[in-house]
């Protein structure tokens, strides 16, 4: 599979204001980009630019894939709300989309994903007996059975605890090496742990952020990741 690069140009605007832009965002294919920026500075919308789910918020200038062929089938997005279908269970839920598209992969591919996210046996369970954090990870296995060369994340770990999280973390960047990410993120720490390119989206522009040296997934605690979590941490105070 060949994950084409992303690109977004223009401004966007919503209600007739101007919500960013004029910017140009590029992420290179195959790498895992995170995105930060102040509450309300539109990177939701910029995803939803890019998945071509973006209502309200409309683009003066253009969201495409750099290969020039339309995203369109191409992409998987993993919203901030979790869309979790309640009266289906954890299988079900994590096959829609393939489901809604006539092919059917076996409950033993959706039980293998929820196992390696840490909800082993889990699959017959309805949403609604679920907590926060599980559904969240049901949420991401959805989006890895879409099997897309484009993946947008808003927020995938935001309601994991810490060892929960950085497991979760290791495990998409492994299933999802080699496919372009671009994931929204309000932690630092987790920009800098997995950002192969890191992006500040404030006051309506968008400014790059050099990503420590290493590749990621980087260890939380090494000093080069903690140095650029600090970094990013005071650029975030700055655009408050
Ligand atoms: N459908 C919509 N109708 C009206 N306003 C909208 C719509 N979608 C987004 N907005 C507005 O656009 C702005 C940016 O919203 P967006 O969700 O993209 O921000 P964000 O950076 O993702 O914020 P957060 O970090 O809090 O999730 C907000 O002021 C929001 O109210």
């Amino acid at each position: 599979m060949t994950a084409p690069a992303l690109r977004l140009t223009g401004t966007a605007r919503v209600g007739g204001r101007v919500l960013f832009g004029p910017l140009d965002l590029a992420v290179p294919g195959g790498e895992w980009c995170c995105l930060l920026g102040p509450s309300g500075a539109g990177k939701s919308s910029l995803l939803h630019l890019l998945a071509g789910t973006s209502g309200a918020v409309t683009l003066d200038g253009s969201a495409r894939a750099g290969d020039g062929a339309p995203l369109a089938g191409r992409v998987a997005l993993m919203a901030q709300t979790d869309l979790l279908l309640p009266w289906l269970d954890l299988c079900d839920n994590i096959r829609i989309g393939a489901r809604l598209r006539g092919t059917r992969p076996s409950r033993a591919q959706a039980e293998a994903l929820l196992d390696r996210l840490g909800l082993a046996g889990m699959g017959a369970r309805k949403p609604g007996a679920l907590s926060g954090g599980q559904r969240q990870r049901v949420a991401l296995a959805r989006t890895l059975l879409e099997d897309r060369p484009v993946v947008l994340l808003d927020e995938p770990f935001s309601a994991l605890d810490v060892a929960t999280r950085l497991a979760v973390q290791d495990m998409a960047a492994h299933a999802l090496r080699g496919r372009t990410v671009l994931h929204v993120t309000h932690d630092p720490a987790e920009a800098a742990r997995l950002g192969d390119s890191i992006l500040l989206l404030a006051g309506g522009q968008i400014r790059a952020v050099a990503p420590p040296p290493d590749a990621p997934p980087r260890a939380p605690d090494a000093t080069a990741t903690l140095s650029a979590t600090g970094h990013l941490t005071r650029l975030l105070l700055e655009a408050a």
